[in-house]
């Protein structure tokens, strides 16, 4: 018999950082899969777990902050597969990196990174993504030892470690995330990486050469003496999560740790930036 699904399609506005947000209270509640679109995202419960109020819960729907709304539908779970399926297209970063499912065909590029994201983040189709694997693909990374913070699918930690980087650290809050990169990282082959569930406390007596986090502004903020205590002598940070106008109270706090801006990159006002020791 075919599980039956119920489908919530969410349009967002303005779309971020309210989509992330809906994402996780609709996880929390019990939803097993969402699909971006350009509009916001459609979210998956299965049937059985679904009840008629429980959107009423979702703290972000009586929010003013955003303007979210919806409409509902039920589909079987082939449907729901292929939708996903269909959704999810394959991207290249620089002509150099690949990132697919693995239905997709390889393009043959240097770099394929195969992601099954399920729920977490970080399909490469996010422009923090994007740009953190840019930032990547310009570096150095043979024997780094390196921090993937906040690493959704993992897949920059799996990058990282195609561009030579060792030991890395993977690590995620959510444990929908960390599942999810452990069978990211074997589906690539990864023998470098660990993956921890957990936050900035697990990274107590650690040591990186680079660092990794694409987060959000105000838990880069927060964390970021955890980050400056970890980070090796002339370390590198790659921060991203937040939009241009974040740079100047982000840098304010990274400066204070003797850190410079090495290069940013920018795409639709979010940016992702490289800060080395000078
Ligand atoms: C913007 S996503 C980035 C995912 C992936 N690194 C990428 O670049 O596509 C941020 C991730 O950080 C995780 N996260 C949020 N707060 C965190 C925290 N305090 N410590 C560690 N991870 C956190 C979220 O669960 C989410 O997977």
């Amino acid at each position: 018999m075919n599980i039956k699904y119920i489908g919530y399609s969410f349009t967002v506005t303005p779309k971020e950082p309210a989509t992330e947000i809906l994402i996780a209270q609709l996880g929390f509640a019990g939803f097993e899969s969402f699909v971006e679109n350009e509009d916001g995202v459609t979210a998956y419960i299965q049937e059985a777990d679904w009840n008629a109020g429980m959107l009423e819960d979702i703290q972000i729907l009586n929010s003013n902050e955003f303007n979210i709304s919806y409409k509902e539908e039920v589909i079987e779970q082939t449907n729901w597969n292929s939708e996903w399926e269909k959704n999810f297209n394959p991207i290249q970063v620089d002509d150099l990196v690949s990132i697919r499912a693995p239905f997709h065909e390889n393009p043959n590029l240097k770099y394929d990174i195969v992601i099954e994201p399920k729920m977490s983040f970080g399909t490469g189709h996010h422009e923090t993504t994007h740009m953190m694997v840019q930032h990547l693909l310009d570096m150095d990374l043979t024997n780094k030892k390196t921090l993937d913070m906040g690493c959704g699918t993992g897949i920059l930690a799996i990058f990282a470690e195609m561009k030579g980087a060792q030991p890395i650290d993977a690590i995620d809050i959510d444990n929908w995330c960390y599942e999810n990169s452990l069978e990211n990282v074997t589906r690539n082959n990864c023998s470098h990486i660990s993956v921890y569930e957990g936050d900035a406390s697990l990274l107590i007596n650690k040591e990186y050469d680079v660092i990794i986090a694409n987060i959000n502004r105000n838990i880069l903020l927060n964390d970021m003496q955890s980050y400056m205590n970890c980070l090796a002598k002339n370390g590198t940070i790659l921060f991203s999560g937040f939009y241009q106008e974040d740079i100047p109270i982000i840098d304010a706090e990274v400066s204070k740790y003797g850190l410079n801006i090495d290069k940013i990159i920018e795409r639709n006002n979010w940016v992702a930036i490289k800060y080395i020791f000078e």
